[in-house]
């Protein structure tokens, strides 16, 4: 086994291996609020899309969620920002129960069609503090802070519809932050921007989280987005009835090199996690023998 990598299993979830490479996480000086998921289970009628699901968050944590399309990341992700309830268990923030939406909880969406297009970029950023009856004074301030660490105080006052891609999903990160919240729900919000942009937001993730110091919660099919950004990375197994399969902590200074052999072995290792879990999807739903077919008829 490799020197500082231990392997665990998690109960009742078979053989699967975490590397606990054995240093506590270090939260970032802020205003994070810690989520607790004890139990939870979800379910959509009769479907149950995830059971069992045990998450403890420390404040200030950067934790990404990973498994087979379809696990129910995103459903896991809705609870805990209020939008679903569990069926069962617990899910709490900061020790209250998280039961509706909340400005505490913010949640950033894959599609920027979630900005307001007939606002400008700082009626966006200050719309929460505006609902909250801020005044003026205060959510020019707001506007001028938030703007400024995502790099688009030059924007201000232009459309959603005038930025590319990578901007908007900016503004939707100021716009979440400007509420000043305790967590932050991210829904793979940069899995449709081109690679560059990508890496650009990546970067910035890091940087705005080390300046905000709020909980992130991040969802992504990126294993190398995960690497890069996550103090844990959290495996869920393939649904129906999905739960957290393993627990990575990821041991790496940051900024992160993703040529460190230790990212290396992470990677690998997670890889065969989650391909596991893609395999037993695919066996569940009749679609590997169909696969090895059409390999061998390639
Ligand atoms: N509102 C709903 N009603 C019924 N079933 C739902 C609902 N929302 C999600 N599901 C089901 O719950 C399961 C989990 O879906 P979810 O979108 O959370 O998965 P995911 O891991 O985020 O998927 P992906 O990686 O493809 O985005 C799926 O089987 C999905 O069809």
């Amino acid at each position: 086994m490799t020197k500082g990598i231990e392997q665990e299993t998690r109960p009742g979830q078979g053989a699967a291996t975490v590397a606990a490479l054995r240093t506590p996480v270090q939260p970032a000086a802020g205003r994070g609020a810690a989520l607790r998921v004890e139990g939870a289970g979800i379910s959509f009628g009769d479907f149950r899309a995830v059971q069992g699901i045990d998450l403890d968050i420390p404040a200030g944590e950067f934790l990404c969620l990973l498994g087979p399309s379809g696990c129910g990341k995103s459903t896991l992700l809705s609870a805990m920002a209020g939008f679903i309830q569990v069926s069962e268990g617990t899910l709490t923030a900061d020790g209250a129960p998280v039961s509706g939406p909340d400005p505490e909880l913010g949640m950033v969406f894959q599609s920027s069609e979630a900005l307001f297009d007939w606002m400008t970029v700082q009626q966006n950023v200050t719309f929460g503090p505006r609902m909250r009856g801020r005044s003026r004074a205060e959510q020019n301030r707001v506007a001028d802070e938030f703007l400024g660490l995502v790099g688009l105080r030059h924007c201000a006052d232009r459309y959603p519809g005038q930025l590319s891609g990578g901007m908007r999903q900016r503004v939707q990160i100021a716009r979440v932050l400007a509420n000043e919240p305790g967590v932050v729900l991210m829904d793979e919000p940069f899995g449709a921007l081109d690679a560059q942009t990508r890496q650009v937001l990546q970067q910035e993730t890091a940087r705005i989280w080390s300046a905000s110091g709020c909980t992130v919660v991040f969802v992504t099919h990126d294993i190398d987005e995960a690497i890069l950004l996550a103090d844990r990375v959290a495996v869920m197994t393939a649904g129906p009835a999905a739960s957290i399969k393993s627990l990575y902590t990821v041991d790496l200074p940051r900024p992160r090199d993703e040529s460190d052999p230790a990212a290396l072995r992470l990677r690998n290792q997670l890889r065969e996690d989650i391909g596991e879990e893609v395999r037993k999807a695919m066996r569940d739903q009749g679609l590997d023998d169909q696969l090895d077919r059409e390999a061998k008829n390639a």
